[in-house]
């Protein structure tokens, strides 16, 4: 158990700086997900934390004490990787001892046994203990990973993408327990992803990083209805939120945002217009989510007549774009839906649901309910 920080750290290989002025600060039992692109410098962060690779600025510490130039095994980190690196000749058994016999973390037989088949039950592997690691299955593979990782009682769990490989059941299934294992086991868990799902599902909270860069820190709520940037808006969501350009109005004292496809002024919110006001913006860009677009078959006030472009089956849902001007828009509609390419459909932008970024900077200036949604409600 440990706080794990990073303090304006610079790591460089050779002549690419892979992490740049990074501070992350991660709480005792916290479930911290380092989410980002490839390339992004996620796995930098973790061989930082473990010691695999030093820092050429800044300091890495677990509590209070500097972890820089300590050596791995001192560090008493538990890494899982996408490929589990079991031992091939060793029994399920051995593999999960194995972390109870090194050197420094030897344990008497009698401890290694109890905590084998205390981590193997809970991680539903107790049957598998006599067996080869070629004879189980992927996701059975991952749990015998993790396994190993848990009896060793570190003081941080460090994973990089451990679910990779599983097909996107035992994803999901898995994703599941690791969260609940988290929970029992009480360890601050460092994990990284490029599944935005997948760090919405499980991080306490999530860092996003870009080019070695953290962009922004928060709940999964946080990133997702209050992103900070543009940038870290169009990294969730089920399709990449739709960025309109919108022109800020004053009209009667009311503030309202006409869009570049007609003359139709769309009244805001009180509170985004104020913020808007006070920003003195005149030009806005807008994301709305696809849930956040209303459509009709028929003309309607208020509504804008595009065309589809194109209609995607994703299962249980299509996502349509829809040409709209000079723009596509994406969004999801129910399967029962059947259109035809280049069939006229109307669309309405609600700005209540609209987030508000500078049209230059493509930083965040504001959207309807802002504290509703940092609390962690979902109003729209
Ligand atoms: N040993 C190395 N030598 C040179 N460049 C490296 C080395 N390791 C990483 N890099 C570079 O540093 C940057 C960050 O890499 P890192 O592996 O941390 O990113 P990542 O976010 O984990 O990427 P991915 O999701 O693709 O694994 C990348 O530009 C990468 O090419």
């Amino acid at each position: 158990m440990a706080r794990i920080r990073l303090d304006h750290v610079t790591k460089k290989y050779g002549s690419i700086t892979a992490l740049k002025d990074v501070s992350i600060d991660v709480k005792d039992n916290e479930f911290y997900v380092i989410f980002g692109p490839a390339g992004a410098g996620k796995t930098s962060v973790l061989n930082l934390i473990a010691g695999i690779s030093d820092p050429e600025e800044g300091d890495i510490l677990f509590d209070d004490a500097y972890m820089n130039y300590v050596e791995p095994r001192e560090r008493d980190v538990a890494m899982v990787f996408e490929n589990y690196a079991l031992y091939p000749h060793k029994t399920v058994y051995e593999n999960i001892a194995s972390s109870m016999r090194t050197k420094k973390h030897r344990q008497p037989e009698e401890v290694v046994d109890r905590e084998v088949k205390r981590v193997a039950a809970m991680m539903n592997i107790s049957e598998l203990l006599e067996r080869k690691p070629t004879q189980a299955s992927n996701g059975q593979r991952q749990r015998i990973a993790l396994g190993r990782a848990l009896v060793r009682n570190p003081n941080v769990f460090l994973m990089d993408e451990p679910l990779a490989h599983l097909d996107a059941k035992l994803r999901n299934s898995m994703r599941k327990e690791l969260k609940s294992m988290q929970e029992a086991f009480h360890t601050t868990t460092i994990y990284v992803t490029h599944d935005y799902t997948e760090a919405m599902s499980l991080g306490d909270r999530i860092a996003v990083i870009h080019e070695g860069s953290i962009c922004q820190v928060g709940t999964g709520n946080e990133v997702y209805y209050l992103p900070e940037t543009e940038f870290v808006a169009k990294l969730f969501g089920d399709c990449e939120i739709n960025i309109l350009k919108g022109c800020v109005t004053e009209e009667k004292g009311r503030t309202g945002i006409r869009l570049p496809y007609g003359e139709e002024v769309y009244p805001v919110p009180d509170d985004v217009g104020e913020r808007l006001q006070c920003a003195g913006v005149k030009d806005v860009d807008i994301g709305f989510r696809g849930w956040a677009i209303d459509y009709s078959r028929e003309p309607r006030k208020g509504y804008v007549r595009g065309k589809i472009y194109t209609h995607e089956p994703l299962g249980n849902k299509v996502e349509l774009t829809v040409s709209l001007g000079d723009d596509m828009i994406r969004f999801i509609v129910h399967v029962d839906e059947r259109f035809e390419i280049d069939e006229a459909i109307y669309l309405h932008f609600n700005m209540d649901k609209g987030i508000f970024f500078h049209s230059e900077t493509k930083e965040y200036l504001v959207r309807h309910n802002e504290e509703v949604m940092r609390g962690g409600g979902k109003n729209g």
